[in-house]
């Protein structure tokens, strides 16, 4: 039987087909799979760039054009007849000499602006790689056969004008080469590219047979899945794309074996963290040893990874090994099981009036959202029981120092919300945390009905959105997996929390080892840069020690630049909304589903929705938060003015608190840089009056 593996672009190629022709094409691939009387054979191409290409009958007017070698077949595409023919002749093929990956390149389009390139070298002295010789250029991975294009390229623009033509793993370090970066620089950009995790010297792996093209498959599953049998073919032309094929940093991540220690994985908008963390639970749902729980941030975001993981496993008993939750619901089950009854919370009006009793009864003249920052943030974060503990801890980004006698008197408030919500019975989600967690490190039988220790109720834990849990929350996920391989998994983004919890997990027990994820495929270029801009580019803190930066930060695809406009008014900017909506729905037919507005308050949303849907546009309509983890084709945020973003009544005065201003103000960056980098095509952004200060010049 021969090895056949698919190319992602076969499906979306098979997927424009009419039906019955799709119906025809499957079949014969499914014949040639299995070798069966009349299955298609490879017919060879005349004029092929390469010789290992050839082309498959798969209907009538249909061929599917392979690159073989040996009994091992890549089936690139199907089209028609003529234009399978001149795709056949068309590309050049060869395996990356020092990372072993498959690669692909349009060898015609490159020989068509050959002529253009010698002549501008002619014209002119410079030369891009004049001070690079071949030997250099080929130990970054660059192809020989490149290497004449290359030498008369004379400038960074001629270069990137090659881009389209090359495959990404040679254009990659050439354009470190080209900004000046050294060799080392151009060497980590390939390595990036990699798949396998070095086992050793340089290149890491086996020394690599460019001739070797299965073995350069394998190491490609952004290029190729290998399939064995009906079911994985039919898995692999149906399927949506993120479910078979990763990008190799992705695949390196998400399909290690075994990480002998927790793992965190941080990377910028779109950079691909939460199919990481889908791919990481299937894995482990496959290979390991008992319960998965995969937890995000909210109930929204939960139902829409447990939907995605139903796509990405679609074998029952094996999804069933993988829950999918969020903590406020793990930390309330564990204590209703715990004390047999649910518990009430408290409602948000509620508790701040508590608060504002408190300080009054104390009086020592901290506002009630002080109180309740100290206890979120230095009380609850440290589990922080007594006032000894109080008054000696250390109270990380608190900058109003408190004086032993402020202490006891902000503790003094403290016991009167915690006695109050205890003796009405209710409770915060994070005290619900604290408390699940405590149960969880308790010798006790009640709460799996049996006798002796309670034993951790997961084997593993999946974190997605990981930048905004709590301590709280981070010491509960602790206690829920014992310490063991494999026992913990997390993505998050630092710069993307819009929430005030800076934790490194180093703090909460967490160990973890960190790697990165650089490239968005969400975001074009041009989004992400402004983006960038917008979030100040600057370090973020959390979930690591010390800070992150957004430097490595970039895209894999260019688009437009967004579009920032101002209106004289209110009016005249959801006037200029509904517009522009339109145009994108009725148009440009963006269907409706793919289009999203956002804004900062609730006022804004809600007029917002309300002149959309008298223009007869039922697109999504919500806040900034409500943006958090999503993507849209297109998206609109509104309101971007000086006075509504950020949020005058989610900023800490000044003269309060001045750190804990900074901070507000960097929470609303993020959460205005969220709802802007879940736009994959267009971005729109408006205001009146004047310009939010966080909008880049
Ligand atoms: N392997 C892949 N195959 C296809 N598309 C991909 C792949 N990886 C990333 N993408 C594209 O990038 C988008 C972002 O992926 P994902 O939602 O996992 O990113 P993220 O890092 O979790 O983003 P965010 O932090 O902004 O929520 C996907 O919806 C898809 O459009």
């Amino acid at each position: 039987m021969p090895r056949l593996a698919i190319s992602p672009e076969f499906p979306r190629e098979l997927r424009a087909l009419d039906e019955p022709v799709r119906r025809d094409v499957v079949v014969a691939v499914r014949r040639f799979l299995y070798q069966v009387p009349a299955a298609p054979h490879p017919e060879r191409v005349r004029n092929a760039r390469d010789p290992r290409v050839a082309t498959l009958r798969l209907s009538d007017r249909h061929r599917g054009v392979v690159l073989r070698q040996r009994d091992v077949y890549w089936l690139l595409t199907v089209l028609p007849d003529g234009e399978a023919w001149a795709y056949a002749q068309r590309y050049g093929f060869g395996v990356n000499p020092e990372i072993g990956v498959i690669e692909m390149w349009d060898a015609e389009a490159l020989e068509r602006v050959e002529p253009a390139l010698r002549r501008a070298a002619e014209s002119s002295e410079q030369r891009l790689f004049r001070d690079i010789c071949d030997q250099d250029l080929i130990s970054v991975g660059v192809d020989p056969r490149l290497l004449p294009y290359l030498r008369d390229v004379t400038n960074e623009a001629s270069l990137e004008a090659l881009e389209p033509l090359l495959p990404r793993t040679q254009y990659a370090p050439l354009a470190v080469l080209a900004r000046g970066g050294s060799l080392a620089a151009a060497w980590r950009e390939l390595a990036y590219w990699r798949t396998a995790p070095p086992t050793g010297g340089r290149g890491g792996e086996e020394p690599i047979d460019t001739e070797d093209v299965a073995a350069a498959l394998l190491r490609s599953p952004d290029r190729a899945v290998f399939v064995a049998d009906k079911d994985e073919l039919e898995w692999a032309l149906t399927a949506p794309d993120w479910c078979v094929f990763l990008h190799p940093p992705q695949h390196r991540l998400a399909r290690t074996p075994h990480y002998d220690h927790p793992v965190l994985v941080t990377g910028g908008a779109g950079t691909g963290k939460t199919f990481v963390a889908l791919h990481r639970a299937a894995h482990l749902a496959e290979h390991g040893r008992g319960t998965v729980l995969l937890v995000t941030f909210s109930q929204v975001l939960s139902n829409d990874l447990a939907a995605r993981l139903d796509l990405l496993i679609p074998d029952e008993t094996r999804r069933k090994r993988v829950e999918v939750g969020n903590v406020d619901r793990l930390a309330h089950r564990i204590v209703t099981d715990a004390e047999g009854r649910q518990p009430t919370l408290v409602g948000a009006a509620e508790l701040a009036e508590l608060w504002r009793e408190a300080a009054q009864e104390v009086g020592s003249g901290h506002s009630p959202a002080f109180l309740l920052r100290e206890w979120e943030q230095v009380v609850l974060a440290q589990n922080l029981t007594t006032l000894e503990e109080y008054l000696a801890a250390e109270r990380p980004g608190r900058s109003v120092d408190l004086d032993d006698e402020e202490r006891t008197a902000v503790w003094r408030a403290i016991g009167l919300v915690v006695d109050r919500l205890r003796e009405s019975g209710r409770r915060t989600l994070l005290q619900l945390a604290t408390e699940a967690s405590t149960l969880l490190g308790q010798t006790t039988g009640d709460l799996l009905e049996e006798s002796g220790p309670v034993l951790e109720p997961y084997r593993h834990i999946i974190v997605d959105e990981a930048q905004d849990l709590h301590p709280a929350q981070w010491r509960l996920l602790r206690a829920a997996v014992p310490h063991a391989r494999d026992d913990l998994f997390i993505v998050g983004d630092p710069h993307q929390r819009i929430f005030d919890t800076r934790v490194a997990l180093g703090s909460v027990g967490i160990d973890a080892r960190h790697y990165r994820l650089d490239v968005s495929y969400r975001l074009p270029q041009e989004i992400l840069t402004w983006g960038v801009r917008l979030r100040g580019g600057g370090p973020a803190d959390g979930l690591v020690e010390g800070v992150q930066e957004l430097s490595a930060f970039r895209a894999a695809e260019h688009g437009p630049r967004p579009t920032v406009v101002a209106y004289e008014s209110p009016e005249a900017e959801l006037a200029g909304l509904a517009a522009r909506v339109a145009a994108w729905v009725e148009d440009e037919g963006v269907p409706a589903a793919e289009v999203a507005v956002a804004a900062r308050s609730a006022e804004l949303v809600r007029r917002a929705r309300a002149v959309l849907r008298s223009a007869g546009l039922d697109v999504r309509v919500t806040t900034l938060h409500g943006m958090k983890g999503l993507e849209f084709r297109r998206v609109a945020v509104i309101g971007v003015a000086d006075g509504i973003v950020p949020a005058p009544d989610a900023l800490t005065p000044a003269g309060e608190d001045p750190a804990a201003r900074a901070h507000d103000l960097q929470r609303e960056r993020g959460l205005l840089y969220v709802a802007c980098t879940r736009a994959y095509e267009m971005l729109y952004v408006s205001y009146s009056g004047r310009a939010s200060p966080f909008l880049p010049p």
